[in-house]
């Protein structure tokens, strides 16, 4: 399989949107970024699950479940999966809120709901039958304010173009006194913990990826990660955008962290 040859703006470097640029070129660059995002994990979509577990030795759903609990869901809620992806939060937040609760899973790429919808076929529990799938952008969100008793965001801050936009939209969203969890890799401050992220990309994400013609998608990992934002900013992130609360967990030895957030 042919290994894809991706422009240099799939790594929309923030670099390219500083503030020297005039904010059209802003837009302009955002929007650009944003398709080669949403195409991304469209390629992505088919082996996406196989690879999370393979390559997390089945640990990621562990922290997903790590992060619902913090997430505060309950029986009888209306909640908010944001970059559903696939639908692993979305799953666990049906089971959280039962058949007399709600959940949205919004994500950009109709593959990957496509995935998410037909593993909810497969899926003879009933309880999953009270998930919703809606494509949209989670800069964007298409509900009223105030509307969701908890809110996650699995694997998806990192990735999308505007970090600040994200968090006010959750914001805006949720209801008053309530929680978002938002689960993603950790910028450490420890650089070797960053050593060590790096490594296993290079060394063990990026070959079997290169097995699915997906080397530069999974390649991408490293450069997101390093131009993400570390906990402490995270944090600092959430309270300017007027949570009352904000508090970053570091878990799977500090490879990955959990954003827990009141509004
Ligand atoms: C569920 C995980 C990652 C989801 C994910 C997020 C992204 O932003 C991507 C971007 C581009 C391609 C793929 C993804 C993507 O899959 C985390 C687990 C899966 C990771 C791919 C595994 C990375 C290895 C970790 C550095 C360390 C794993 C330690 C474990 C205890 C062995
Ligand atoms: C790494 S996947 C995470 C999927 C799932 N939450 C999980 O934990 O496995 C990131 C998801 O975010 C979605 N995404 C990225 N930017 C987005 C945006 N602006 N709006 C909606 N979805 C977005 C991608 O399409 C992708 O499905």
């Amino acid at each position: 399989m042919p290994t894809l040859q991706l422009t240099p703006l799939l790594h929309c470097r923030s670099s390219l949107l500083s503030p020297e640029n005039s904010v059209f070129r802003h837009r302009k660059l955002r929007l650009r970024c944003s398709d080669q995002r949403q195409a991304l994990f469209s390629r992505i979509a088919p082996v996406y699950d196989n690879l999370n577990d393979l390559l997390s030795l089945g640990q990621h759903r562990v922290w997903k479940r790590m992060a619902v609990s913090w997430s505060g869901a309950k029986r009888g809620d209306n909640v908010l999966d944001i970059c559903c992806g696939s639908g692993d939060l979305a799953f666990l937040l049906s089971e959280k809120v039962g058949l007399d609760g709600q959940v949205i899973g919004v994500d950009f790429s109709r593959n990957q709901l496509l995935i998410a919808s037909s593993r909810q076929q497969e899926r003879s529990t009933l309880c999953y039958t009270n998930i919703e799938w809606l494509e949209g952008d989670a800069l964007n969100l298409p509900f009223s304010d105030k509307n969701f008793d908890a809110i996650t965001m699995g694997y998806g801050l990192r990735n999308v173009t505007d970090k600040e936009r994200a968090v006010e939209e959750i914001f805006r969203v949720l209801k008053p006194g309530c929680k978002a969890s938002i689960l993603d890799f950790n910028k450490s401050m420890e650089p070797i913990t960053g050593v060590i992220q790096e490594w296993m990309i290079d060394n063990i994400v990026v070959p079997v990826a290169t097995n699915y013609g997906l080397a530069e998608e999974y390649r991408y990992l490293k450069s997101s990660i390093q131009e993400y934002l570390t906990g402490k900013e995270l944090e600092q992130l959430a309270l300017a955008a007027g949570f009352s609360d904000a508090k970053f967990y570091e878990i799977a030895g500090g490879l990955m962290g959990n954003l827990v957030v009141t509004r």
